[in-house]
């Protein structure tokens, strides 16, 4: 198991958002996290990337407690790529990479022959490579985008979470990140928008409502319309491709 949640429960001040959800991330899978604006998907990551604490409830990672671990140690572990604004780093493409890096280094280590490596695959993975003497601020939201992946990639963890990976990206780059996930060795836990994303890429899905996990199991299992309108309050028909992907069509936009 690379990543397990027990019973976690967070609130802000008064305000309830998390209620004993329970997680279980298979290793190398890619698992996706659903569920309408506010019902509590980035506060669960956030939990598990150790921004917050949970109030109640047991994270493990590998199998030991998540806060038996220095966050740099964690960080060998898990990578990132948080909910994406516009930064305004005054840094390099390449050296935002490479602080993917720093987990791996001791204090003012140099970095190695080998960081430089990993950092320029990370970057030609995401297609980035010609942009690397480039100032950071200058790209576009997509492009930032797509080197923040790059600097998660560069981390070399065994589990990476992203929150909302696609935001920012065109059709053409959000398949492309996608498929860029897909082709990782590792474990994946990722909160989406788009339901046909989560749909045609997700192993796993968890899907939530006001803080609870009210499904999860096998995308194709466990995607229906009538869990959509349970949630989103939306018709739709799911149909499969020939490639067996599901696709969602939805057939009104009347909100009940
Ligand atoms: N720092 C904060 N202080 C107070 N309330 C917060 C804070 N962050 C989030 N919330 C509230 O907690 C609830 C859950 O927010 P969260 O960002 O976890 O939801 P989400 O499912 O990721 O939403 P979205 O899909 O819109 O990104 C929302 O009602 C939000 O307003």
């Amino acid at each position: 198991m690379s990543i397990k949640v027990e019973g976690l429960t967070y609130s802000y001040g008064h305000q309830n958002v998390l209620d004993s959800v329970e997680i279980q991330l298979q290793r190398k899978s890619f698992t996706g996290i659903i569920g309408p604006n506010g019902c509590g998907k980035s506060t669960l990551l956030k939990c598990i990337y150790r921004v917050l604490k949970p109030q109640i409830g047991t994270i493990w990672l590998e199998d030991k407690l998540l806060n038996s671990y220095s966050v740099k140690e964690s960080s060998k572990y898990i990578s990132v790529m948080a909910q994406h604004n516009s930064y305004q780093f005054d840094f390099k493409v390449k050296d935002i990479v490479m602080m993917g890096r720093a987990p791996h280094k001791r204090l003012l280590e140099r970095d190695t022959l080998k960081d430089y490596q990993i950092v320029e695959k990370a970057l030609e993975s995401v297609n980035m490579l010609e942009f690397s003497e480039r100032e950071f601020a200058t790209l576009s939201g997509g492009e930032q985008q797509r080197v923040l992946l790059a600097r998660a990639l560069a981390q070399d963890a065994r589990t990476l979470i992203l929150d909302e990976p696609t935001n920012h990206l065109d059709i053409t780059y959000q398949l492309q990140l996608m498929r860029i996930l897909k082709k990782q060795d590792i474990t994946i836990f990722a909160a989406m928008h788009d339901l046909n994303i989560a749909a045609m890429y997700c192993d796993y899905l968890y899907i939530m409502k006001a803080g609870r996990v009210i499904a999860q199991g096998e995308t194709q299992k466990i995607l229906t319309p009538e869990r959509i309108f349970e949630v989103y309050q939306v018709e739709s028909q799911i149909v499969q491709d020939r490639n067996g992907k599901l696709h969602i069509l939805f057939t009104g936009d009347q909100l009940k």
